[in-house]
């Protein structure tokens, strides 16, 4: 299978190990998939969870999986496990997925969010400068928090100009609000990492890769409250609007759902990835925005789409009233804030990797919608029918 595999300037590529920190994740799930069944590769998966990545570690039937000595699974706990070490030494290269990264968890749990992502992240970096390891670490598209332009008046000409709202990864500030606005301890606990990481490739030589995902959506992407996560969590948006389509509630619109993402296909995302995995030399000393600039939507226009591709797949009709709004302080409590608008740049990654995304919004949700038909309509259905505990 991984005969013949060359990397973007005909070089082969050789087998390497890959130490896979936050693999049961939404994204080290996908890259887990696509490592196994494409590469040559081991991966030495960590993390506390396993369920998402089930199907890759133990055989549905009788016999065994065709990837079975490329991956073994480590539960433990970066926190506080001393096995971590030793397993970024048995690897080539270290891919750092493991973060708390849900919005609702950044202004009513900061410390945990602060924590996770700068604090517990810092033995990881060390280990690889010192044990001199590659490091492709996941930050985040935040990183750049809100545009220049959003600070202009609303009928400023200048608001059209790309430079006021594309960001760049060498040139665009991080705009993030005020210390009370708990919202943006993720993406200044991220920003310090990143600062690290390029400094310990600036000061000793690390080589590392930071990627900066712009809202990669999926099959798998977090939980759907009350059947597969807390009934009272609130995960990211593609989850919360799937849990309102299934159970036939109107989708609630976060401040009248103005702010803009752009949001890509987790597959094609994964191919930029395994695009930096396997061309080091390219990759090295950049940061990669990775993300798809032209699906481009307000929050309230996902939540239309979402609601006539899921009436699709799932042949019911769309309720009467579709969608409500909610104010940001009922959703997600105190101190919560929002980046108004992120068009990634592709100008580095394209050069770099000759890397661009290839489906559309309509066609991503179309697949993404069909799975959580699939996965959850059933559960669903029995939970509701289930009388209410006393
Ligand atoms: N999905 C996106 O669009 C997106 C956007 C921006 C940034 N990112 C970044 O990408 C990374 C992965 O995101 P995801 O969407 O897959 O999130 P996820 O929550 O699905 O995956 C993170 C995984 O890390 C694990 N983890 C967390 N803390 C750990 C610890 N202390 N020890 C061991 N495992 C731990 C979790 O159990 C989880 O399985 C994160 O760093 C996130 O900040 C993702
Ligand atoms: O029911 C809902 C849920 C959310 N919103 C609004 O949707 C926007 C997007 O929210 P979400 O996908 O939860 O997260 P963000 O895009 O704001 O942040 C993520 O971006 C990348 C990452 O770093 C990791 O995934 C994370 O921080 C937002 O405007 C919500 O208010 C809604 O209206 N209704």
């Amino acid at each position: 299978m991984a005969s013949g595999r060359v990397d973007l300037d005909g070089n082969p590529i050789k087998p390497i190990t890959i130490c896979m920190i936050g693999a049961g994740g939404f994204i080290g799930s996908h890259l887990c998939e696509k490592i196994l069944a494409e590469t040559p590769h081991k991966v030495l998966a960590v993390d506390v969870y396993s369920d998402k990545i089930k199907h890759l570690l133990e055989p549905s039937g009788s016999g065994s999986l065709p990837w079975a000595d490329r991956i073994q699974f480590h539960r433990l706990n970066i926190k506080n496990d001393p096995r971590l070490e030793g397993l970024i030494k048995m690897a080539d290269l270290i891919i750092n997925l493991a973060a708390i990264c849900t919005p609702a968890d950044y202004n009513t749990r900061p410390l945990d969010t602060i924590y996770s992502n700068f604090i517990d992240a810092l033995p990881v970096v060390k280990y690889c400068s010192e044990n001199s390891k590659r490091l492709i670490h996941f930050s985040t598209c935040e990183i750049y928090g809100k545009t220049i332009g959003c600070f202009l008046p609303k009928d400023s000409p200048l608001r059209q100009d790309p430079a006021y709202f594309v960001l760049k990864e060498d040139a665009s500030p991080c705009i993030f609000g005020p210390i009370e606005k708990q919202r943006w301890s993720y993406a200044c606990a991220k920003q310090l990492i990143e600062r690290l990481i390029y400094a310990e490739g600036a000061e000793n030589g690390l080589e590392f890769t930071i990627v900066r995902p712009f809202n990669w959506i999926g099959p798998r992407m977090d939980f759907i409250p009350g059947i597969d996560g807390p009934s009272e969590g609130v995960p990211r948006v593609l989850a919360c609007f799937s849990n309102n389509l299934l159970r036939r509630e109107p989708l609630k619109l976060v401040d009248g759902g103005q702010s803009q993402r752009t949001f890509v296909y987790i597959k094609d995302a994964i191919e930029a990835v395994l695009l930096m995995i396997e061309n080091p030399a390219r990759a090295n000393g950049h940061i990669f925005n990775v993300g798809n600039p032209n699906n481009e939507v307000t929050v309230r226009q996902l939540a239309e789409m979402m609601t006539q591709v899921y009436s699709k797949v799932s042949a019911e009709p769309p309720l009467d009233t579709p969608t409500i709004d909610v104010s940001s302080k009922e959703f997600y409590g105190e101190g919560y804030d929002d980046s108004d608008k992120r068009i990634p740049d592709m100008t580095i990654i394209n050069r770099q990797l000759g890397w661009n995304p290839k489906t559309s919004l309509w066609d991503l949700l179309e697949s993404t919608l069909t799975y959580q038909h699939r996965t959850y309509a059933e559960a669903i259905k029995k939970a509701i029918s289930k009388p209410a505990a006393n």
